[in-house]
Order: structure tokens, then C-alpha cells, then sequence
């Protein structure tokens, strides 16, 4: 079966781009039955808030939240990270409704507003000693979340520095840093928990594959004899780490 992507807003073509450079067919999820049709799903970046919104309108949840209870992989990046958390600050007020089943707490705009989005060399070692290539990835992190606790059973697969001394706009709204953040010198910004990945940045929005595998891997590795019907590959075997050909942004 395909990896499903849910296509309610963000970057979802991206993802399926990347997956279709991998040899693996990525289906657009819109409507609760179409969740029926795969085994694994990622959940975008894009803006959290509208995401649940029409999530909730397409009356997403029960069933988003019945797939992850099942064990079924599901990967959410940055926006999709926030609707995988069990718990989230600076939202909106009035809040929003999570899907859950990763048990952290993340800030929504813990890096600050659009203009605040930034680019950086992550060290990641378990995904560098999984698919091969350099210890680092580019992370690209848009008005990115950060992850600011996580539970016992949660593997912290790449974290980043950020200034001590990392202040909190007093004048700002809820929607952006109504909270204080600390000072920690490192705030995380990738994890693992059973099947749940979750990332605060956006590899889709890269060349380097690296992640995308990674996942594809959780995907084969679901129950027995899941690998090989739940990865539809078309080309080359995806698990080779491909050096990137171009740097930003994915389109060719
Ligand atoms: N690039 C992103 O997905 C940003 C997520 C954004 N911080 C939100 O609240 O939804």
C-alpha cells in the first residue's frame, strides 16, 4: 500500500514529491475512509491551527487519532509535529485540537514569527547511521515549533542550540510567544516513539532523502511481511542514501 499524506493544506505535494523520487507513491488523504487505504501517513507542515480546522470540518480526528492508536507509522513535520504532540503551547486562543499520541509538550512558534525562520546544520547521528551520508542535515525551519519535553518511551533523534539568554517579546500575542521558554541551551527538534516520528523542520524541502527513508524503513518494519506491500517502489531501492544533487529548493 502507499503512504498516505494528509492534503488538507501545507506543504503535502512537496511530500509526495520527495516520496516519488524515492519510488514510492504518496496518496493525498482528505476524507477519514480514505485513511482505510494506507498503512502509514505523514502529517505536513503548513499552519497548525487551519490544518485543525479543516480537519475537524473533514471530521478528521477520530479517525486520525484511531490510526495512530493502531501503531500504524505516522510521521508529522513541523505543523504535523504540533498536531502529533499530546500537548502544545502558544496556540491561538481558544486553543486547537491535537490528534496526540506522542507524548511531549511543543511550543507552536517556539523560534519566533515568519520573518524569524531560519535555516542549520543539524547533527544527526541515528539517521546518518541508518541511511548512510554526513552526520549533519540541513534542517529548514519555517515559524518552527521546538519540542520542549518529552516522556520516557520518546528518543530524541536531533536537537539544536539556541541562545541562552533567548527572551520573550512581552508586547507579543498568544499566537506567537505568550509563554516564557526558559533559558535552555538546546531545545529538541526531532523525535521518535515507537511508530511516531516527528520533526520541527521540513525535509521535504530539501534534497537530502534521508528522512523520507527513514520513515519508509518504520513503514516496512510495521508487522510481519508489511514491508514489501506497504512500499510501492517504481525505481531505484529507496534506502541508498542519494547525496542531494541540488541544494534548495526540491523542484528541478
Ligand atoms: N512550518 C510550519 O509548519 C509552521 C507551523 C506553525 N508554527 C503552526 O503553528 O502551525
Amino acid at each position: 500500500m502507499a503512504v498516505g499524506v494528509l492534503a488538507l493544506q501545507g506543504s503535502f505535494n512537496e511530500h509526495i514529491a520527495v516520496l516519488r523520487r524515492l519510488g514510492v507513491k504518496g496518496v493525498e488523504i482528505r476524507k477519514p475512509e480514505q485513511l482505510q487505504s494506507v498503512t502509514s501517513l505523514i502529517i505536513p507542515g503548513g499552519e497548525s491551527t487551519t490544518m485543525a480546522k479543516l480537519a475537524d470540518y473533514h471530521n478528521l480526528f477520530p479517525s486520525l487519532r484511531e490510526f495512530v492508536k493502531m501503531g500504524k507509522p505516522v510521521w508529522g513535520t513541523c505543523a504535523g509535529l504540533i498536531f502529533l504532540a499530546n500537548k502544545a503551547s502558544g496556540q491561538k486562543t481558544g486553543g486547537q485540537e491535537l490528534v496526540g499520541g506522542l507524548d511531549c509538550t511543543v511550543h507552536r512558534n517556539f523560534f519566533g514569527s515568519q520573518i524569524q525562520s531560519f535555516e542549520a546544520e543539524l547533527s544527526v547521528p541515528s539517521i546518518a547511521a541508518k541511511e548512510g551520508g554526513p552526520p549533519t542535515f540541513r534542517g529548514v525551519f519555517i515559524r518552527a515549533p521546538a519540542i520542549l519535553e518529552v516522556g520516557p518511551d520518546v528518543e530524541v533523534l536531533a536537537d539544536i542550540l539556541v541562545p541562552s539568554n533567548k527572551t520573550v517579546d512581552p508586547n507579543s500575542t498568544l499566537d506567537s510567544q505568550e509563554e516564557s521558554t526558559g533559558t535552555a541551551d538546546k531545545v529538541i527538534v526531532a523525535v521518535k516513539q515507537g511508530n511516531l516520528l516527528g520533526t520541527a523542520f521540513h525535509p521535504e524541502l530539501t534534497a537530502d532523502t534521508r528522512w523520507h527513508s527513514y520513515f519508509l524503513k518504520m513503514v516496512g518494519e510495521v508487522g510481519e511481511g508489511a514491508s514489501s506491500s506497504s512500499i510501492v517502489a517504481v525505481g531505484e531501492e529507496f534506502s541508498f542514501y542519494q547525496p542531494p544533487k541540488i541544494d534548495l529548493p526540491i523542484f528541478q
